[in-house]
């Protein structure tokens, strides 16, 4: 890979002339729209609706280049349809969604994409059982998924490797991705989503499925990357708070649909307004820059 935007120090990037997915990458930053005070993601009155029912309700938000948010909310609440706008993937029905400075509607989509990371479960059950491991994280440069007959380069195979390696999973670039683990398989999708060096970092449960020991060391990986001044913008969605790493700075709080809650992150995160989210009364508590709920009544 060569210089790219310069942002996600997670990995250093070797430089190469180049007409791949590298060349591509540095070709991308100097088009990139929009001021760095600008924001990466500003929605609008959202609404997203199927079968006759908003799965998002005016859904008004803005993510800053240099934020860090976590979303919040129960089973069904729409925080993946939420992703989906945010990833481009999904049109709203009604309202306006600008993603790194481009219109949803007016934007090719296909070029849109590779300058957004995304990990999600939907994607990776795109990911074939047989794709060896580096190429699950190669193909994130061209946005595919399963390797064709596309060319990478050495820094290419460099970064992906740096990639895995900052993510702990160093050596298992030849293992096929059906035989890795959940935590494994979460550390694969995490690299894949920094692979094209992205302006906007998206994490759909990256906890999820997780033993103890999994989550915590992802949830420190998470924070070094969310402390990271050089690291992309970063929205995490996920169920609880104790998956909230260190280092995020905002959230959002989403409940049947429509926005409980948003601002920094201390002022959000109160026990009265994740309450109202998950719909009980909640102890909430903050120790060492991490959360934790329980039911008021326990
Ligand atoms: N294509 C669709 N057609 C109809 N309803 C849908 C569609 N996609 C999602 N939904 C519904 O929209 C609601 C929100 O779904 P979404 O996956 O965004 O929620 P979520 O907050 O991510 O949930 P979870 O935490 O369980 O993953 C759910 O009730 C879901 O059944």
């Amino acid at each position: 890979m060569s210089e790219g935007t310069g942002r996600t120090s997670t990995a250093p990037r070797p430089v190469s002339p180049s007409t791949g997915p590298s060349a591509r990458r540095a070709a991308v930053a100097p088009t990139a729209k929009g001021a760095p005070d600008e924001p990466v993601l500003d929605l609008d009155g959202v609404t997203v609706v199927r079968d006759g029912r908003p799965l998002l309700d005016d859904v008004s938000w803005a993510v800053g280049a240099d934020e860090r948010w976590v979303v919040l909310g129960p089973n069904g609440a729409g925080k993946t349809t939420l992703l989906q706008v945010a990833s481009g993937r999904l049109h709203p029905s009604r309202g306006r969604a600008e993603v790194l400075g481009e219109e949803l509607g007016l934007v090719d989509v296909f070029e849109l994409r590779p300058r957004i990371g995304l990990a999600s479960a939907a994607l990776a059950e795109r990911v074939p059982a047989g794709e060896r491991v580096v190429d699950v994280v190669l193909t994130a440069s061209y946005g595919m998924v399963g390797r064709w007959r596309e060319e990478y380069e050495g820094p290419d195979h460099d970064r992906a490797r740096e990639l895995l390696a900052a993510l702990g999973v160093a050596g298992l670039e030849r293992r096929t991705y059906g035989t890795l683990s959940e935590g494994e398989r979460k550390r694969v999708q995490i690299a894949r989503a920094l692979m094209s060096d992205p302006e906007l970092v998206l994490l759909d449960e990256p906890a999820a499925g997780l033993d103890l020991g999994g989550r915590e060391d992802l949830v420190q990986r998470l924070g070094a990357l969310a402390a990271d001044p050089l690291s992309p913008a970063l929205v995490l969605v996920t169920h609880h708070v104790e998956e909230v790493p260190p280092g995020i700075t905002h959230a959002l709080l989403l409940r049947e649909g429509r926005v409980v809650g948003q601002g920094p992150l201390e002022q959000v995160l109160t026990a009265e307004a994740l309450g109202a989210t998950f719909g009980l009364p909640l102890r909430v508590e903050r120790s060492g820059g991490r959360w934790s709920a329980r039911a008021a009544r326990a």
